[in-house]
């Protein structure tokens, strides 16, 4: 786990970007955990009264302020530190923000220069726009879901990734990103109307684009790349635990042969999908007669593309994972992903530090915004603001 000293550490890119990131559940924090690891300083705002249990895990980098948005006074108050941002993040369905009086056509006369990212399920209109859903429902309209899931079993959505985090997150933080870039030509900002569903979709589109190579003929988990080929698919080894098989091509797949000590002569062809069942069950039998270790040992190094599948604190350990730092471990001794893309001049440079309580940051917040100590001392006495100033560690 890499820790770089303060002095090597040049500007992040994104420094000096005032980020406004309204608490949300997974996908909008994610957005706002992006840019706050490549330098964004990003200001969560939390409901006050607090919620019982803060619901945000991705609060790397973030500071925190509690604000009561549904009374006047709070949503003046978002106006305010609006005024001063240049990105705003909120992961309400649609309509919300205009019936606090904090939509785009207010916030953005107020400040032109605001990229008013929304970030939804199914998007800011259509026939869904006010209905509540979650990953699976916004896959599932997509499309991609109908084609996940093995043989004869039902769809299977894999966690929460696609739409909140690889359709909805990381492409709303690209949405921001691209704006800002504009914004850089036309001084103007602009609403980024980030649906999951089509941000999954738009994901899927080699799905799509692939559809007439015949590689999706066959019915879902028959295919090519859908747990259908014996040679794109996992294997249980003789400890329980899984190698991971992706030999698509020819001269990959004769790797993967030989370090199964098979002779490809005597074999059917690798694309004879009526022989891929049989194929299955005679790696798996394979497989199954040697231990993890024991197959990474054959097929490391070779272009057989054979990997192991590895748990999460084996993922941290890996001897490739750990060259690469791919991992970091925080003040509190958690373990958790380097983000990512690398950048070899401005790397991101991810807080250790734990993440924030609701509200800890409110009154500095408040005061880098502009506040004076007196509207801030309105502000708590009238209850719209909260602040939770840890105990010190005496
Ligand atoms: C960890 C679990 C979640 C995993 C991810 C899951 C799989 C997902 O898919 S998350 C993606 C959900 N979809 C979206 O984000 C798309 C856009 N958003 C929406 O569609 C909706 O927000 C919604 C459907 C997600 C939620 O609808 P809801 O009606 O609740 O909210 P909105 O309509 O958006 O309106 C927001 C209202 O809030 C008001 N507001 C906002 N900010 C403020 C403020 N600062 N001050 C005042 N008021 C504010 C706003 O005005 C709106 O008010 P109105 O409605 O009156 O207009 C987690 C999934 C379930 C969690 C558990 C569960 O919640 C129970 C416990 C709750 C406890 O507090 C914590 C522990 C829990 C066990 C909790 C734990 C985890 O969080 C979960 C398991």
């Amino acid at each position: 786990m890499s820790r770089r000293s303060a002095a090597a550490i040049p500007a992040m890119a994104l420094s000096g970007l005032r980020v406004l990131e309204l608490a949300g559940l997974a996908p909008a924090p994610l957005c706002g955990m992006i840019l706050a690891d490549f330098g964004a300083c990003v200001v969560r705002v939390d409901r006050a009264p607090r919620s019982a249990v803060a619901v945000d895990v991705q609060g790397r980098g973030k500071r925190s302020l509690a604000l009561d948005l549904k009374r006047p006074p709070g949503a003046a108050a978002l106006r305010r530190l609006c005024g001063g941002a240049d990105v705003l993040i909120e992961p309400f369905r649609h309509g919300v923000m205009e019936k606090l009086g904090l939509g785009p056509e207010v916030l953005m006369h107020e400040n032109p220069r605001l990229i008013y990212a929304r970030l939804t399920g199914f998007g800011q209109t259509g026939k869904y726009a006010k209905s509540a859903g979650h990953d699976i429902n916004y896959v599932a309209l997509s499309g991609v879901l109908s084609k996940l899931g093995r043989k004869s079993e039902n769809p299977y959505a894999p966690v929460n990734l696609l739409a909140d985090f690889a359709g909805g997150g990381v492409l709303c933080a690209m949405g921001i990103l691209i704006a800002l870039y504009e914004r850089t030509k036309s001084g103007k900002g602009q609403i980024i109307d980030a649906s999951m569903v089509e941000g999954i979709a738009y994901i899927s589109s080699f799905l799509w684009k692939t559809q007439s190579l015949g590689i999706w003929n066959r019915p879902r988990g028959e295919n090519l790349l859908d747990s259908g080929a014996p040679f794109y698919e996992t294997y249980r080894t003789s400890d329980g635990k899984f190698m991971a098989v992706g030999a698509l091509e020819p001269q990959f797949y004769e790797q993967l042969l030989k370090g199964l000590g098979l002779d490809s002569d005597k074999l059917p062809d690798q694309l004879s999908f009526s022989d891929w069942p049989e194929m299955k069950k005679m790696f798996a039998s394979i497989f199954a007669k040697k231990t993890q270790a024991e197959w990474c040992h054959i097929f490391d190094g070779t272009d057989a593309c054979v990997t192991p599948v590895l748990s999460f604190d084996d993922a941290a350990s890996h001897q490739h994972n750990k060259q690469r730092s791919s991992f970091i471990k925080n003040d509190q001794e958690e373990i958790s992903p380097r983000p990512a893309p690398l950048l070899s001049r401005t790397p991101a440079v991810p807080s250790l530090k734990r993440d924030p309580f609701i509200g800890e940051h409110t009154e500095e917040i408040l005061l880098e915004y502009g506040f004076t100590k007196n509207e801030i001392a309105q502000l708590y006495s009238d209850k719209i603001i909260e602040f939770n100033k840890p105990k010190a560690n005496l």
